[in-house]
């Protein structure tokens, strides 16, 4: 049995975004958003699950509040509706929605928690979608002059502001793969998008800079790892290619000012490319605080020509999985930090998701989810193999505190410390919100070898 302790200066949270906690979908003002109706399109979410009313957190962010207190987080990363500020993404403000979030952050305030804010979390308006959403450059300025009112808004009250959440779901998952909202399947489209979800990000980096805004801003990549299944230079190639699509294609033009060569060559051969104009790159590489990392899960790959995108096949080793079939590998975990730091440097690093899916249910009144405590004290571990390897971090948020709406994977798939009983939206604290509770209060926590 060993120790694994963290300095007292880490910052312990949990994470969750609007769409799927919120619910109050068509109430104060709120607007519609891609994910109202992508999630109504029969066929793209599982059991036709959607966010009207989700974990209802919109009328409970009171008893949410007290739970994040006794769980003793001081961070809760959360996410703005965007259709609930400006409800055809441009516009009229509706200031229901703003006084909403003054409540909500009020209240976090007061029960200090510090509010760490995502702008957006993949809920676009669904009437700039209709103008062509993040593949018209319009939509960059709309994006940019909403952040630009919520920094005005909540200035003083959130100094922890994120642009984008994971731009590679927003881009690729959403625009090739298809399987998130709007449901494209074109590799040009989503390209574009990635670019302009960059400059999106830039610009309202740009706002915050010249308005003076009090405190930090950044922007939140989700990663994954591909561990080559030999030392063959054809297998290391492609799994870079595959950890490149999320690391260098997103990380390169924030912190070097241009694409990834190897990544650019790559997709040029698929017939794509990038439209990149004058003054984007220097937008995009400005200075940020701190970036975000998301971590979930890795694979083992290798060389197979014609597979997938990059012809790099995933092979099954035996890996135990999550109930979303997530391979627990918590080494992919340290190996994405480490590369982050000797390609990026020393940048500050919260992670801003981690966490597990497991088919949790209440037996008695508990959830006995031994699973997810594993599965964080494992990544916990390699969190802290990668700080003693010098990687700058500053904060770990869980995902998630409350089980959630899981976008097309809808209610099953349950990732959260609390269950959420979905028909009476009772809240249950899981074995691995009082294991979370006990390694905050400690700072350190038994592992199991
Ligand atoms: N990698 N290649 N895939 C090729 C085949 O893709 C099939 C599906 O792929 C993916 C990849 C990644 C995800 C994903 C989900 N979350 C969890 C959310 N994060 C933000 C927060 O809202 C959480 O709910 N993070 N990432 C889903 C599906």
């Amino acid at each position: 049995m060993s120790i694994i302790q963290f300095s007292k200066d880490m910052k312990w949270g949990a994470a969750t975004a609007a769409y799927q906690i919120e619910g109050a979908a068509f109430e104060d003002g709120r607007g519609l958003s891609i994910w109202d109706t992508f999630s109504k399109t029969p066929g793209k979410v599982i059991n036709g699950d959607n966010g009207d009313v989700a974990c209802d957190s919109y009328h409970r962010y009171e008893e949410d509040i007290q739970l994040m207190k006794e769980l003793g987080i001081e961070m809760y990363r959360f996410s703005v509706s965007w259709p609930r500020i400006f409800p055809t993404g441009t516009g009229e403000v509706n200031k229901k929605g703003l006084d909403f979030y003054h409540r909500f952050v009020d209240a976090l305030l007061e029960n200090g928690i510090e509010p760490m804010c995502t702008l957006y979390h993949w809920d676009l308006p669904q009437a700039l979608q209709d103008k062509g959403g993040w593949d018209n450059r319009e939509t960059v300025e709309a994006f940019a002059d909403y952040a630009e009112l919520m920094f005005k808004e909540f200035n003083g009250k959130i100094k922890m502001w994120i642009t984008i959440n994971e731009p590679w779901c927003v881009s690729f998952l959403s625009n090739y793969i298809g399987v998130h909202a709007p449901g494209n399947q074109d590799l040009q489209l989503a390209t574009t998008i990635s670019h302009h979800l960059l400059l999106a990000h830039g610009k309202a980096v740009t706002r915050f800079r010249e308005l003076g805004i009090e405190g930090e801003i950044g922007y939140a990549p989700n990663t994954e790892w591909n561990e080559p299944f030999s030392n063959r230079q054809e297998d290391i190639d492609a799994c870079n290619r595959g950890t490149g699509w999320f690391i260098e294609w997103f990380f390169d033009p924030v912190f070097k000012g241009s694409y990834p060569e190897f990544m650019v060559n790559w997709f040029e051969e698929k017939g794509v490319s990038l439209k990149i104009e004058a003054g984007d790159l220097e937008t995009i590489s400005q200075p940020i605080d701190f970036v975000g990392i998301n971590y979930y899960t890795g694979s083992v790959g290798r060389f197979k020509q014609g597979e997938d995108l990059f012809d790099l096949e995933k092979i099954d080793i035996g890996y135990e999985k999550t109930d979303i079939g997530w391979n627990v590998y918590s080494e992919g975990f340290y190996k994405v930090l480490t590369k982050i730091k000797d390609q990026y440097g020393d940048i500050p690093i919260y992670i801003t998701e981690n966490g597990a899916c497991y088919d949790d249910d209440v037996k008695d009144g508990q959830v006995k989810d031994q699973r997810r405590i594993d599965y964080l004290k494992m990544h916990l571990t390699s969190l802290k193999r990668s700080i003693d390897a010098g990687v700058n971090i500053k904060g770990y948020l869980t995902w998630s505190l409350l089980d959630n709406f899981e976008w097309a994977e809808g209610y099953d798939k349950r990732f959260g410390l609390i269950h959420i009983n979905f028909n009476t939206l009772e809240r249950t604290k899981k074995d691995s919100y009082y294991w979370y509770k006990q390694t905050i209060n400690n700072g350190w926590f038994e592992m199991f070898y």
